[in-house]
């Protein structure tokens, strides 16, 4: 077995790791980057560039068969499901292909193919060639598709997020399994796309929203467009000559049976830690095998051991990887004198149609008894009207001592935009009416925001002179 000593160690070359690697390396740190799969990243191979280029042919589609509503028919709409992939594929191939190409242009010497494993606090086994003993180690080893029974007892028959852009043509049927975020976005894609697509769910929960007036928003809009079979156990899944066989009760214990020619499984995914052998660096591990974890250093526990991207589960989003990937290599250079970072103000958009997003706290985390909410409805917003995409609802949420927001949840047109605009505006922590001071044009979606202000301003009764710095006695405003 080959020896080797760096500095930092940095297991996984997705976004989290190649963002480590290069604030160790303008550190002037000598690292190693072990990768045991394909170089990409989760984000440009399988994840958030692919499903929104799928979501993208979707959204064309959706746009033909919704052009009625302006008087605009087009005859014979057809999709040619193997050019819709083909197109995917390639621009995903060109995304994909930029970070292969930087990371192969690493120096070979410090890139090690195979999988780590912890043989001790800071020294990793790369397969069964090269041990690697280094100052500081960084986990972003990511995540991997979660497959639930009984469908792990079926895997090769079943796809996930990694095997659904290598289809070379449209299935005629897909049973989507779970509601999240993937499960939403691929899946209303694919009924877009002409598939018959039922969504099978555990709960009534649509993607990742808190707020129960704008998860009925959402249940109303999604309920009136796709086959959603909520709240339902899934007893059996089996392969026949005609596809995957599911067989599950619903919320009256009815028992019913379906065949389809592909299920996708979209549960939820799991960090890649269990493999590590965590064990070997005296970390204590909680029932689900996670390290101590500090989200502010990325740091396991006391040890030079940092942890970094979807491989925390903290926030599996791909700019919270590059910051914990930044942060994790700045504290792995530095250990033991390693800085707190404070983290951007959340913000997460589900690109369904129309969007959902959220950004600073959700509704599940609010202090109620300090709390004004102010909500507008898409239904009757100008802009949306004119486009025809007047649905949804955004609710606002500010502290009612003194007026300063703190988070939002939304669904409805464009709502990537506002969701942004809200997020800057919590992170300078601005009130109601410092937001409603700013520039808002005229006919657009962002009039829709103002709308939500004002409502929340009224509810505050926030006088125009009231500042925070006023408000000494209110803290964390
Ligand atoms: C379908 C889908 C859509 C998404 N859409 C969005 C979106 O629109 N917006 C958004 O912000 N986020 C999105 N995400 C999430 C985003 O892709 C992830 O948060 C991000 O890519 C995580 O980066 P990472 O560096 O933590 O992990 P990864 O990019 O997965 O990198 C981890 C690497 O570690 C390697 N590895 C694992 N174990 C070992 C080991 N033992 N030894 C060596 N190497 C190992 C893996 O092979 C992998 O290459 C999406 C995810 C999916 C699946
Ligand atoms: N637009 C985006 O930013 C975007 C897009 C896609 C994915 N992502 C990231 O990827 C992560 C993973 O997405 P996801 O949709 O796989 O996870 P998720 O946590 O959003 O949803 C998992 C779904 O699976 C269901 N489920 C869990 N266990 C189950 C079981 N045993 N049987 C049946 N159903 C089960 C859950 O009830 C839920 O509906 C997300 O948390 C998100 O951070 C982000």
């Amino acid at each position: 077995m080959q020896e080797k000593q760096v500095d930092v160690a940095i297991i996984g070359s997705g976004t989290a790791g190649l963002n480590a690697r290069s604030v160790v390396d303008k550190a002037g740190g000598s690292w190693a980057l072990i990768e045991s799969g394909a170089y990409g990243t989760t984000c440009a191979r399988v994840g958030c560039m692919p499903s929104k280029l799928l979501i993208a042919a979707a959204d064309a589609a959706h746009e033909i068969h919704a052009a009625g509503l302006f008087g605009v028919y087009v005859d014979d709409v057809r999709i040619d499901g193997e050019q819709v992939l083909d197109r995917v594929r390639r621009e995903r191939d060109r995304f994909a292909g930029f970070v292969v190409k930087d990371t192969q242009a690493l120096p070979a010497e410090h890139r090690l193919s195979g999988e780590a494993r912890f043989v001790g606090p800071t020294t990793l086994e790369v397969g069964d060639h090269t041990r690697v003993t280094a100052n500081a180690v960084v986990i972003a080893a990511g995540s991997d598709p979660f497959i639930p029974p009984p469908f792990d007892a079926i895997r090769k028959h079943v796809i996930t997020n990694d095997d659904v852009f290598e289809l070379e043509r449209l299935p005629k049927s897909l049973a989507v399994v779970g509601t999240g975020i993937i499960g939403l976005e691929l899946g209303q894609a694919m009924a877009r796309l002409g598939l018959h697509v039922v969504f099978f769910a555990r709960s009534t929960d649509l993607g990742p929203l808190t707020d129960p007036d704008v998860k009925a928003a959402v249940f109303a809009q999604m309920d009136s467009e796709l086959n959603l079979r909520l709240s339902t156990s899934i007893i059996d899944a089996a392969r026949t000559d005609q596809g995957v066989q599911i067989q599950w009760r619903d919320a009256e214990d009815a028992e019913h049976e379906e065949i389809f020619d592909t299920v996708l499984v979209a549960a939820g995914r799991r960090p890649n830690i269990p493999d590590l052998n965590l064990a070997a660096t005296g970390l204590e591990l909680n029932s689900r095998g996670m390290p101590p974890w500090d989200p502010s250093t990325a740091q396991c526990g006391d040890l030079p051991i940092f942890l970094a991207g979807d491989a925390s589960a903290h926030i599996p989003l791909l700019h919270e990887a590059a910051d914990e990937g930044r942060i994790a290599g700045e504290n792995a250079m530095q250990y033991p004198d390693i800085v707190a970072h404070a983290r951007r103000t959340p913000l997460a958009v589900v690109f369904t149609d129309p969007q959902i997003a959220m950004a600073g706290q959700r509704y599940a985390d609010l202090n109620t008894n300090d709390t004004e909410i102010g909500a507008v409805s898409f239904d009757d917003q100008g802009r949306a009207r004119v486009m025809g995409r007047n649905r949804g609802l955004l609710r606002i949420y500010a502290r009612r001592r003194c007026g300063t927001l703190l988070g939002a949840e939304m669904f409805g047109p464009r709502m990537e935009h506002i969701a942004h605009l809200l997020a800057w505006a919590i992170q300078q922590k601005l009130t109601v009416q410092q937001a409603l001071e700013m520039p808002f044009y005229h006919p657009v979606v962002e009039e829709g925001l103002r709308t939500a202000l004002r409502d929340l301003a009224y509810k505050l009764k926030v006088a125009d002179s009231l500042r925070c710095e006023d408000m000494a006695e209110a803290p964390g405003c």
